[in-house]
């Protein structure tokens, strides 16, 4: 469903040219729960945000279903936009707005009905189990429920996919293990693909059934999960995983 073709990303700040993404090469299918996995500035982040259109690539292409995204504009930006739903490691919620106004925020363009909009945000809180917060503010909630509304809002539009940076990165590891099941029970549920980046490697052994793996700009390695767990051949996926790799 997501086709990524000779991806590069190249920065320009006063320093010089940052090579952010080299050469990419990926397919992400439908229904994965694809982990990308890499060290700090490794480019994970500039990934996503060329998934979610939010970086436009220096070359190469990122199809959607077939569609090129470098060519969209106007409505047809704004409906594929709607059809990608992201997920931020610091939350980003509206801090004046009650939980119910923040999953609400994504549909004030799409219905006007105020019904509609309060039975499906109702809908979506019930999903993520938090209906009985509907009126406090995100001040008063704890990082996991506060990364629920979020997840609840990435998911107001019905996307087909739901683009996760770093989404439990913020939190304690039993938290971290319930926003991982959430999210794998809405990727059954709801048969969203969801696109984890992470540099924890736990987070990609807990859900993902597909990984790929990034060391300065490339990626080094890719596939399922259990294989290349079991038989890495990178340094990177060595390193991550724990082994000792012998310096060159
Ligand atoms: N707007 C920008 N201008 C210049 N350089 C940038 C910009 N955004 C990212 N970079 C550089 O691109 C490289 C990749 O950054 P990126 O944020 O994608 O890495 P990352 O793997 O997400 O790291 P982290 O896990 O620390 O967030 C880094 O060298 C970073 O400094």
């Amino acid at each position: 469903m997501i086709q990524i073709s000779h991806l590069t990303k190249i920065f320009n700040d006063k320093s010089g040219e940052v090579v952010a993404l080299h050469d990419v090469n990926l397919e992400i299918g439908r229904g994965d729960i694809f982990g990308i996995i890499g060290m700090s500035g490794a480019g994970k982040s500039t990934l996503l945000r060329c998934l979610s259109t939010l970086e436009k690539p220096t070359s190469g292409a990122i199809t959607l279903d077939g569609v090129d995204l470098a060519t969209l504009t106007g409505k047809q930006l704004i409906d594929t936009r709607r059809k990608m739903g992201v997920v931020f490691q610091g939350f980003n919620l509206l801090m004046q707005r009650t939980v119910r106004q923040n999953v609400a925020f994504p549909l004030a363009l799409e219905r006007a009905d105020r019904a509609g909009v309060n039975a499906r945000v109702d809908e979506l809180l019930e999903l993520v189990g938090l209906s009985e917060k509907a009126e406090s503010y995100p001040s008063q909630l704890s990082g996991g429920q506060k990364q629920r509304v979020a997840i609840a809002r990435a998911l107001a539009t019905s996307p087909e996919v739901l683009l996760c940076d770093e989404p439990t990165s913020a939190l304690d590891s039993l938290t971290t293990k319930n926003i991982l099941e959430l999210l794998h029970n809405i990727n059954r549920k709801l048969n969203v693909t969801i696109v984890i980046i992470t540099h924890e490697i736990a987070v990609v052994k807990a859900i993902c059934n597909k990984v790929a793996v990034i060391d300065t700009a490339e990626f080094v390695e890719w596939g399922d999960t259990a294989e290349i767990f079991k038989n890495p051949r990178s340094d990177m996926t060595r390193l991550l995983l724990g082994y000792e790799v012998m310096k060159k």
